[in-house]
């Protein structure tokens, strides 16, 4: 899809919402909503959505009278979400059963779409949920997850819930118009309509600060989550949400900045791709580095350094003899199995551990390339 307009046609969108658009001044724009979702249930003739949702915490300080939107302290954020997600998802209940629409809540963390099994697990259920007719309403589970297995802004997790889902197109509605060259307060920005590809010279037009002051990404967390799409095959358009029917005018406009998906990475190395946080570092010397960039599997006799506690099936990152990134895939041995075998060549991985079922250490199919 290389123009807004033709996400039209996209079969399966997640369409991602943020705080400042769905709370004001503590309150949530019903209005606005009942807008959205009358827009969602057009697109349902033809396609099926997925909403990723924000604004709990935002709802839920200002029913507990937090200060800071209720981003004063993790706590607060957890308390907040509590109460606000109750509300969020009687609000997107009854927005879209007014168009006969069945709303589904799903509340994820991290791991749920980064540990493989439990990915699989929350793929299963989103596919059941669309095809049993009802539109999944995700949000991060707030009062539960920590700093450390928070996602914390949701345009993160639209992308991973996109490759999850299988969709084709991910619409993140904020409030500018898309993506501006510099900080749009600043003098002379110009808006971006088009990106091939997020090189770091896209990323540095970004700042992550969130100017609403409700939501926590910033333009920084929505070009993350355009690589996260474009690396799996999806495009993704940021639009702006504030106007009523946003969405006709996004796509219909059309304004917005279309990040047009790179190559069609099969769903698995996507996932790998995509995923933030390995459990361990593989060194490889020169000779192997040289092979891994051809396209070979990582093998034992050109590891150097074996970093982290990690189990087999588990990501691991792949660095060069200068600690240079190189790439991560999912290992076949455990930590301890490889400081054993590590430099040994293939004939002797077996003479040393008793059995060898892998003759790499990683795949090339399970792995990906930076
Ligand atoms: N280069 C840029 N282009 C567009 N917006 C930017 C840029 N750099 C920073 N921003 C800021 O990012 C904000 C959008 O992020 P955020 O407030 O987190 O949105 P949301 O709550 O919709 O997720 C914009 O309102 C703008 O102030
Ligand atoms: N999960 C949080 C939203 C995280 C967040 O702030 O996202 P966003 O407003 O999209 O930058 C909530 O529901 O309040």
């Amino acid at each position: 899809m290389h123009a807004l307009s033709e996400l039209r046609q996209a079969r399966r969108f997640v369409i991602k919402v943020g705080s400042a658009l769905l709370v004001q001044q503590g309150k949530p724009r019903v209005e606005w909503l009942a807008s959205l979702a009358a827009e969602i249930a057009d697109l349902r003739k033809a396609s099926e959505v997925i909403v990723v949702s924000s604004g709990a915490i935002a709802l839920g300080a200002a029913k507990l009278g937090l200060a800071k939107g209720g981003r004063g302290s993790l706590a607060d954020a957890q308390a907040a979400a509590s109460v606000g997600q109750v509300e969020l998802a009687r609000l997107w209940s009854d927005a879209l059963g007014h168009h006969g629409i069945t709303a589904a809540q799903m509340l994820v963390t991290i791991g749920d779409l980064e540990e493989r099994r439990r990915y699989l697990n929350a793929s299963a259920t989103l596919a059941r949920l669309l095809e049993a007719g009802a539109v999944p309403v995700v949000n991060e589970n707030d009062s539960v997850a920590t700093e450390e297995i928070r996602f914390g802004d949701n345009d993160r997790l639209a992308a991973r819930v996109a490759q999850a889902a299988g969709a084709e197109a991910v619409l993140l509605l904020s409030d500018v118009d898309g993506l501006y060259d510099r900080d749009p307060r600043e003098a002379g920005a110009t808006l971006i309509e088009r990106v091939e590809g997020v090189t770091p010279e896209v990323m540095a037009m970004a700042s992550g600060a969130s100017a609403s002051g409700l939501g926590s990404g910033g333009m920084l967390a929505k070009l993350q989550a355009a690589r996260i799409a474009e690396r799996a095959g999806i495009a993704l358009a940021i639009v702006n949400g504030t106007y009523v029917s946003p969405i006709a005018r996004a796509l219909d406009g059309p304004v917005g900045t279309l990040f047009v998906p790179q190559g069609d990475a099969s769903a698995r190395k996507a996932w790998l791709g995509g995923r933030l946080a390995p459990a361990g570092v593989l060194t490889v010397d020169a000779g192997c580095a040289v092979a891994l960039e051809k396209g070979a599997s990582l093998l034992a006799a050109g590891i150097t350094e074996i970093e982290g506690d990690f189990a087999r099936g588990d990501l691991v990152a792949i660095h060069g003899p200068k600690g240079e990134r190189l790439g991560q895939g999912l290992v076949e041995y455990t930590a301890a199995e490889c400081r054993s075998i590590r430099g040994l060549k293939q004939d002797r991985q077996a003479d040393r551990l008793g059995y060898a079922p892998r003759a790499a250490v990683v795949h090339r199919d399970h792995m990906v390339r930076t």
